[in-house]
């Protein structure tokens, strides 16, 4: 296996940068729309996160198009969600969906989103189609997901063995796969195949509580949104904004924790904050 080159540990200070402030001439076009296919039946709970989350980090427009039923959760949570078919600027596609458990409309609507070419977050129930992706594509998955994405191309690794040594891996796999890894744990690995490494380890161990996965891919959609124009320039932009997302997660996380159990909701919500702190060069963060 290759060793790793060093790694950098990603600051506010390089994550101000991504952040996409509007101007006069914007509108909510022009900022950026984040498509999402994500939710199921089963975990229709993971789209109204990823939504909460990208509303919450600065897009101009979530156009929700999963399955109705996750549908009418995210509207009556979120009224300012476009449900309509129309252009988007990104993907995030797979939070709360099951790849095993996938119908046929849903496998058919992931198939039409990857063949546009546009910047994509692939995340749980989507990473198997990874080899589908016709454009630039940034992977959010756990250790177990990892070694399941990796045992897809003929590299067997345990979950485990991906705890011991997450580095490596996200290199492995980023090398392997030629798309973008942001490997999450309670230090979050950021590696691409252009030989980008950073390490985010502003996260807080209550992150461990369901939902907080499908909110971190919601930042990263948003992001990704908002910057899809020069990723489809330089690919390399995915690195940045994939350890941006992160740490306004882990940061997002502290604030809303101060030391105590909070909810995946409720670390949505906080998102906000520290965007706006971002982007006015708060020095305390
Ligand atoms: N509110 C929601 O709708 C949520 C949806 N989620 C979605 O749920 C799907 C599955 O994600 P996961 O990462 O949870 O699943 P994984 O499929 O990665 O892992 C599940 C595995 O964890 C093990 N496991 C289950 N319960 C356990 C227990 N009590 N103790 C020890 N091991 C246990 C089992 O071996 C199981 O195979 C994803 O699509 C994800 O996006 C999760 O994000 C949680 C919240
Ligand atoms: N012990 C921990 N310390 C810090 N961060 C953690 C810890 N455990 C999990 N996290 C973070 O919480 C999030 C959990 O995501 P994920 O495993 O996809 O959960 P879910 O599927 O329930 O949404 C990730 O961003 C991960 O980096």
């Amino acid at each position: 296996m290759m060793i790793p080159a060093e790694w950098g540990d990603w600051a506010p200070a390089q994550a101000r940068d991504w952040i996409a402030v509007p101007g006069a001439h914007d509108d909510k076009y022009s900022r950026g729309v984040l498509g999402l296919l994500t939710g199921s039946a089963d975990y229709p709970g993971a789209a109204v996160l990823g939504v909460e989350a990208a509303l919450h980090s600065g897009v101009g427009m979530v156009r929700y198009l999963g399955p109705q039923r996750a549908a009418d959760f995210v509207l009556a949570r979120r009224p300012e969600t476009v449900t309509a078919i129309g252009r988007v600027q990104a993907w995030l596609l797979g939070s709360g969906m099951d790849a095993a458990a996938r119908d046929a409309p849903t496998s058919a609507s992931l198939a039409s989103a990857l063949a546009e070419g546009l910047p994509t977050v692939i995340d749980a129930g989507a990473l198997d189609l990874i080899g589908a992706a016709t454009g630039p594509v940034v992977i959010t998955p756990h250790a177990r997901e990892l070694a399941g994405v990796l045992g897809r191309v003929g590299i067997t690794v345990s979950a485990e063995q991906i705890a011991e040594a997450p580095g490596e891996w996200a290199v492995r796999a980023a090398e392997s796969l030629a798309v973008t890894v942001l490997l999450k744990g309670s230090v979050t690995h950021v590696a691409s195949p252009l030989g980008v490494r950073l390490t985010v380890a502003r996260a807080t161990p209550w992150l461990a509580t369901a939902g907080t996965g499908d909110v971190l891919g919601g930042v990263l959609g948003a992001l990704v949104a908002t910057h899809s124009d020069r990723i489809r320039a330089d690919a390399g932009a995915l690195a940045s904004l994939a350890a941006t997302a992160s740490l306004i997660h882990g940061l997002a996380a502290h604030r809303v924790s101060a030391g105590g159990p909070f909810t995946a909701l409720d670390l949505a919500g906080t998102v906000s904050q520290v965007v706006r702190d971002l982007a006015t060069g708060n020095p305390e963060l």
